[in-house]
């Protein structure tokens, strides 16, 4: 398994500890976009962490691009951090909170590292290498009949009506196609590595979402495709890392039918802010 820097497991000491506490909360791009100090924090750190060890290495982070720094992949190796995935939930207390390191040279993703704080599951995946929980070898649910399954999603920042029409009529498309529960838990990173996982946690064969950004899928992808899973895009077509979407799951017939039953949600892209 990889080595994670002394930092990094600070961070999640940090994280853990700032739950219990009073949070300072403000707001980002929409109302119910949230962002804290500890975010903050915890993101410098990591990011000084790894610069003084790499320093010819570039990084994409969350709260950095939303200070205005550019989100954009070039072929250098890049740090793809999300300092804390879940910051509503961790504003609310709801125990889902993670930490998610993605790292990418000539644009390819080459390993990624995802802590979940409030399990303590240390989730690791590298290129070639096999994805492990906690030093436990992962595998992906095999299942690939959609009335089978467990699908997962987030909802997104936007909120205007025709944003939630489009949301609340893909998932009714999904349990129009009798799958066995759709659930929103808070965190896009939660929703991938972990319950595509059966051996790790609470097992679901699936995740869909638009409106999410490329700190919150470098390094599930990385780990779900270690684990033998499925990332695309939500046409079917390859993943594209700056495109605010995903499909992921455990099989490619899966990940097609859910890519199949979806109606485009449009959020931009992640490099053209
Ligand atoms: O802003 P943070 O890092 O918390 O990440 C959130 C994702 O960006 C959303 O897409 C997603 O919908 C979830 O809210 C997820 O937690
Ligand atoms: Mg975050
Ligand atoms: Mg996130």
């Amino acid at each position: 398994t990889m080595p994670v820097p002394p930092a990094v497991t600070f961070s999640f000491q940090i994280i853990r500890k700032a739950l219990t506490e009073e949070k300072r909360v403000s707001t980002k791009t929409s109302a119910v976009d949230l962002v804290t100090e500890t975010d903050h924090l915890v993101e410098n750190l990591i990011i000084s962490e790894l610069r003084k060890r790499f320093p010819s290495h570039r990084f994409i982070a969350e709260e950095a691009t939303a200070s205005g720094a550019k989100c954009v992949l070039t072929p250098s190796p890049t740090w793809i951090i999300d300092p804390i995935d879940g910051t509503c939930n961790f504003v609310h207390r709801f125990p889902t909170v993670a930490v998610s390191i993605g790292f990418a040279v000539h644009q390819e993703l080459e390993f990624g590292v995802i802590y979940h704080c409030t399990e303590e599951r240390l989730y690791t995946g590298q290129r070639g290498r096999g994805a492990f929980c906690n030093g436990q070898q992962l595998r992906v649910s095999r299942e690939t009949d959609l009335s089978k399954a467990l699908v997962l999603t987030e909802i997104g920042p936007k909120r205007d009506p025709a944003t939630l029409r489009l949301f609340l009529s893909n998932m009714e498309r999904l349990l129009h196609a009798k799958a066995h529960g759709v659930r929103v838990i808070g965190s896009s990173t939660r929703c991938s590595p972990g319950p595509l996982a059966p051996r790790a946690s609470g097992p679901a064969d699936a995740y869909y979402q638009f409106g999410l950004h490329c700190w919150d899928l470098a390094a599930a992808t990385v780990i779900i495709r270690e684990a033998g899973g499925i990332v695309m895009d939500t046409s079917g077509g390859p993943l594209d890392l700056m495109s605010c979407r995903v499909v992921a799951a455990g099989t490619r017939e899966m990940a097609m039918l859910i890519a199949q039953a979806l109606q485009t949600i449009d959020y931009g892209r992640d490099d053209e802010n």
